[in-house]
């Protein structure tokens, strides 16, 4: 079995595959291929190791005939077609709950960097505008005993509810595809429709997983109904939000602040005019990037292409259907 492993991982993944005798190919080059290129070594392996956000569409399972399984360095899969998958009986395995404590912090640094205007004072010093003492100037707001709303309270949602809960006695609400009992139970989370969530979060944080029937669900419409002091957090992915209505809103006093790991697209241009706002605090895309987070899910993509290696189910499943 042959596995292409198209950008570089952590030493603990490759080392697992290697001692099981598994033949691997990492893309010795730094550079990212082009679709052509990265097709044409998918079309010579047997699996794919994939890194980063190669769009693997329906084209992509047509011209790649011989591929028996996809393990995702990643817990989302957004990227795949997984009824395109399905139909070739391909497994394709992600990385999940080991990058839910590292991604929840960032959500929960972008919080507080927003809250207290952190990035755009640190610019302030680089361009020599640190001046004096002002009473008035940069100001903030705490955020004890807010409201925190969760879009999509799953993994790393539930582990970004509790840092709010424990750290600022954030009462949270959240909506979500079914309730969590868990985190009802456990942070006294109370489930509310859409529009609630929306209009009643002092701090609205994004964790879903992203499909194209949520493309731009927080736009212009959805900023409106928020509070004029709410701040606006995504780490999930850069397509939930409309790039031109946040900016709008940020610029008009319709929101607070907005935070983001994760923008549309990726990587985001450096004269994108959101990275100029004193309300907006930028991440280019590090919620997982930890030692321990990395290390952990290069030995889950691992685990995954081992099962298949042994005609075993993948640990880490999306498409659990391929089994039936
Ligand atoms: N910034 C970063 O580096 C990282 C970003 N992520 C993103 O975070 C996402 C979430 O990861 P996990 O928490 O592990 O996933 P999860 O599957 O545990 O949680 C996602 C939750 O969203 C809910 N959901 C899905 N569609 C919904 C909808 N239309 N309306 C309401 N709720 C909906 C699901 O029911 C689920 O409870 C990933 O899919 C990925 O896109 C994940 C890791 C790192
Ligand atoms: O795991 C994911 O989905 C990411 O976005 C990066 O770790």
């Amino acid at each position: 079995m042959k596995v292409f492993i198209n950008k570089n991982i952590p030493e603990a993944g490759i080392l697992l595959l290697q001692e099981k005798g598994i033949n691997i190919t990492v893309n010795p080059t730094e550079n990212v291929l082009s679709r052509n290129e990265f097709i044409k070594i998918c079309q010579e392996n047997d699996v794919l190791l994939n890194v980063g956000a190669n769009n693997l569409d329906e084209d992509f399972f047509q011209q790649c005939p011989n591929l028996k399984g996809i393990a995702l360095f990643s817990v989302g899969f957004d990227a795949v077609n997984i009824p395109s998958a399905n139909k070739r009986k391909i497994p394709v395995g992600n990385t999940p709950d080991v990058l839910s404590r590292a991604t929840s912090d960032i959500a929960f640094l972008l919080m507080q960097s927003v809250a207290r205007k952190s990035f755009y004072s640190h610019k302030k010093i680089i361009n020599g505008k640190w001046e004096s003492f002002n009473a008035l100037e940069n100001l903030g707001q705490e955020l004890y005993g807010k409201t925190l709303g969760i879009f999509g309270l799953g993994r790393i949602g539930f582990e970004m509810a509790q840092k709010c809960k424990a750290a600022f006695g954030m009462n949270i609400i959240y909506h979500n595809r079914s309730h969590n009992e868990n985190a009802e139970k456990e942070l006294d989370a109370k489930y509310v429709d859409f529009e609630t969530l929306l209009s009643k979060s002092d701090v609205l944080s994004v964790h879903s997983n992203y499909s194209e029937e949520n493309n731009e669900l927080f736009n212009k419409n959805a900023f409106a109904k928020m509070k004029s002091n709410a701040i606006f957090i995504n780490t999930a992915r850069g397509k939930f939000h409309n790039e031109d209505d946040l900016f709008y809103a940020l610029t008009n006093n319709v929101i607070w602040g907005a935070g983001l790991d994760v923008t549309n697209p990726e990587p985001m241009k450096k004269d994108n005019p959101l990275l100029s706002l004193s309300n907006c605090c930028i991440l280019p895309h590090i919620g997982s990037a930890t030692y321990e987070a990395r290390n952990a899910m290069a030995v889950c993509a691992a685990q995954n292409i081992i099962a298949l290696f042994e005609n075993k189910k993948m640990p880490f499943c999306v498409n659990e259907e391929v089994y039936l």
